[in-house]
């Protein structure tokens, strides 16, 4: 079972979700505690999987380098909180409401070049609270809670939208970017949307290298933490990865509770949110706990400074600690998914006897995949405007105007800049792609960006290394774009099908492009199937392409192009014909 992990309350078992909201004057800040909830297992001990049922998730599970008072953190608070909640000693009666201390971080470029409002005083100035508790708002608490009108639906879970300011950074020097910074921005503002977020502002800089501490410039720096006032931004986060380093230092700059996160962490949580299945929640756990470790800090430093100094050096061993347990975690982890993965690879293997080619849909996220297999095969899979709908692979069967079939497998999408502990994370199930006959890669050809798209689809292809499977492209969405006639013969050029997987114009076009396809990948047979072998006839007609049929007296005589699998199945029967004719 996935746990729903409230930061601070670690077991929602005995923290029932009916606990009230704090309102009143504390509100906005009570409200983003409150509804601090991730989906991800990341509790102590191993994480187990299945989405929960459970009420209010935070939105962003963005990671924070240091528990907060209200709100932050996600996934990687989570794991943070649960670590000092694990280890901490029993606090005496009076201070058990008291927060674990905050970092001073520790770990490269640490609190260097921070702004005049140093991490320090910045820490000191939250006031104790109460541990956080999950709970679900009261019908009576609505409108009276400043915000209330900040809770979204997502997903059948409620998540509060955290007001978000974006930053991006051009970098001179790496060029080569598939899409300009403006264009990745608005990217990254759709991921945010997705996640749940609302988006105040953005900002960007052009630079000829990151800087090391603070990814952008101490201008920039400056610039920022005046919109976090004027805007009361409540998490910043980055389109590209940043180090720990530079996430702590730009945290400590910012100062006041702020959240800085990055890409990676946003689109970790956002498949976070979306894993629907065991084996899916399994590998984005697993994901989130290989970017957390290299993230924690240490906690432990309220123990020195509770101490006054005799415990020095607790919180740089406790962090080892920390790590060891986050390490075993992701060990069991890989276990887990390891004999997941096997039962998938059975259950594939029993598909492979039946020999029906599998055809694969592969493309960029949102370009219409799960609504083109809807649309082909009447299956029910979850297809809406939002990044990153489907994360585990569907299979249906798709059967032809001609009685020929074959199934159609639709993949998680992918993205620019997409992470590359998911890409690792997701291997197996994109492993799927490569075990098929045909891949089509289906584009969103009413984007704006729909090259750059083709463009970062095509580099993860690549890097899967399946070029030697047969691959079709076809543009989707063709009802969505300006000019469908002109882009109709631009693809006709080319030699790509144009469809619109939502009114299903050009699809009897697309099934034959399949079946072109897919009998460059059969391999021709004569065959002599006796009568009483009549299942495999009917196999063959189904999955292959039959040439030529003759009834004899003992059996037929069938010449045809069929899937290797079942070439391979025929072999006694092909030997035979020579017998037979
Ligand atoms: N106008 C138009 N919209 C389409 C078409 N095909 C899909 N859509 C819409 O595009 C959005 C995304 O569709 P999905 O099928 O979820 O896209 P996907 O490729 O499966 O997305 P991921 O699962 O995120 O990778 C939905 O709102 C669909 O209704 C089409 O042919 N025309
Ligand atoms: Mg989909």
């Amino acid at each position: 079972m996935l746990h729903v992990a409230c930061l601070t309350t670690l077991n929602p078992s005995t923290d029932p979700p009916e606990q009230l909201l704090p309102h009143g004057e504390k509100s906005r800040r009570a409200m983003r505690a409150a509804c601090f909830f991730t989906a991800t297992a990341a509790s102590l001990p191993l994480p187990s999987t299945s989405t929960s049922s459970c009420c209010r998730r935070r939105p962003a599970s963005l990671r924070c380098s240091r528990p907060r008072r209200f709100g932050g953190g996600g996934v990687a608070r989570a794991l943070d909180e649960r670590l000092v909640e694990a280890a901490r000693p029993a606090p005496p009666a009076e201070t058990e409401a008291e927060e674990p201390g905050v970092a001073d971080g520790g770990g490269e470029g640490e609190g260097e070049g921070v702004g005049p409002s140093g991490a320090r005083e910045v820490e000191e100035e939250q006031p104790a609270r109460a541990p956080v508790r999950s709970r679900r708002r009261q019908p009576e608490e609505e409108e009276d809670a400043p915000g209330h009108d900040r809770f979204k639906l997502i997903n059948g879970k409620e998540i509060f939208q955290e007001k978000t300011y974006l930053v991006g950074v051009e970098c001179k020097r790496t060029g080569g970017s598939l899409f300009s910074i403006e264009e990745s921005l608005k990217e990254l503002e759709q991921l945010a949307d997705t996640a749940g977020l609302m988006v105040v502002g953005s900002t960007y800089q052009k630079l000829s290298t990151p800087n090391p501490r603070t990814y952008i410039g101490s201008g920039k720096v400056a610039e920022i933490k005046s919109a976090i006032h004027a805007l009361d931004i409540e998490t910043v986060i980055f389109d590209d990865e940043l180090s720990p380093g530079q996430l702590r230092n730009l945290e400590k700059s910012f100062g006041g509770g702020v959240r800085v996160c990055d890409r990676t962490a946003l689109i970790l949580d956002i498949f976070n949110q979306r894993a629907a299945t065991h084996e899916a929640a399994l590998q984005v756990t697993l994901a989130q706990m290989e970017y957390q470790l290299p993230r924690l800090t240490k906690m432990w430093t309220h123990l020195e400074r509770q101490s006054g100094g005799q415990v020095k050096g607790m919180g740089e061993k406790q962090i080892e600690v920390d790590k060891r347990i986050l390490r075993t975690q992701i060990s069991a982890l890989r276990k887990e998914l390891e004999s997941v993965r096997k039962h998938r690879k059975l259950y594939r293997n029993r598909r492979q006897s039946v020999p029906i080619p599998v055809v694969s849909l592969v493309g960029y996220t949102n370009a219409g995949k799960s609504t083109l297999l809807n649309r082909l095969t009447g299956a029910d899979v979850l297809a809406e405007d939002k990044l990153f709908a489907t994360l585990d692979p569907t299979t249906r069967r798709v059967l032809m105007k001609n009685d020929t079939e074959f199934l159609l497998t639709d993949t998680v999408g992918l993205i620019q800049k997409l992470p590359t502990m998911l890409v690792a994370a997701f291997r197996a199930t994109l492993e799927e792609i490569s075990e098929s006959s045909v891949v089509v890669h289906l584009v969103d050809i009413s984007h704006p960006l729909a090259q750059q798209q083709i463009d970062a689809v095509d580099k993860v292809l690549k890097e899967l290394d399946i070029e030697s499977i047969p691959k079709l492209v076809v543009w989707n969405k063709i009802d969505n774009t300006d000019n469908p006639l002109r882009v109709t013969e631009e693809a006709e050029k080319q030699g790509i099908i144009c469809i619109s997987a939502i009114n299903g114009d050009g699809l009897e076009e697309f099934c034959n492009a399949i079946q072109a396809k897919l009998k460059d990948s059969l391999v021709p047979i004569e065959a002599f199937v006796p009568y009483d072998k009549g299942e495999l006839l009917s196999d063959i007609h189904k999955v292959g392409m039959v040439e030529k049929t003759e009834y004899m007296e003992s059996g037929t005589f069938v010449k045809a192009h069929v899937p290797l699998p079942l070439a391979r199945l025929l072999t006694p029967l092909r030997q035979q014909v020579v017998a037979a004719l």
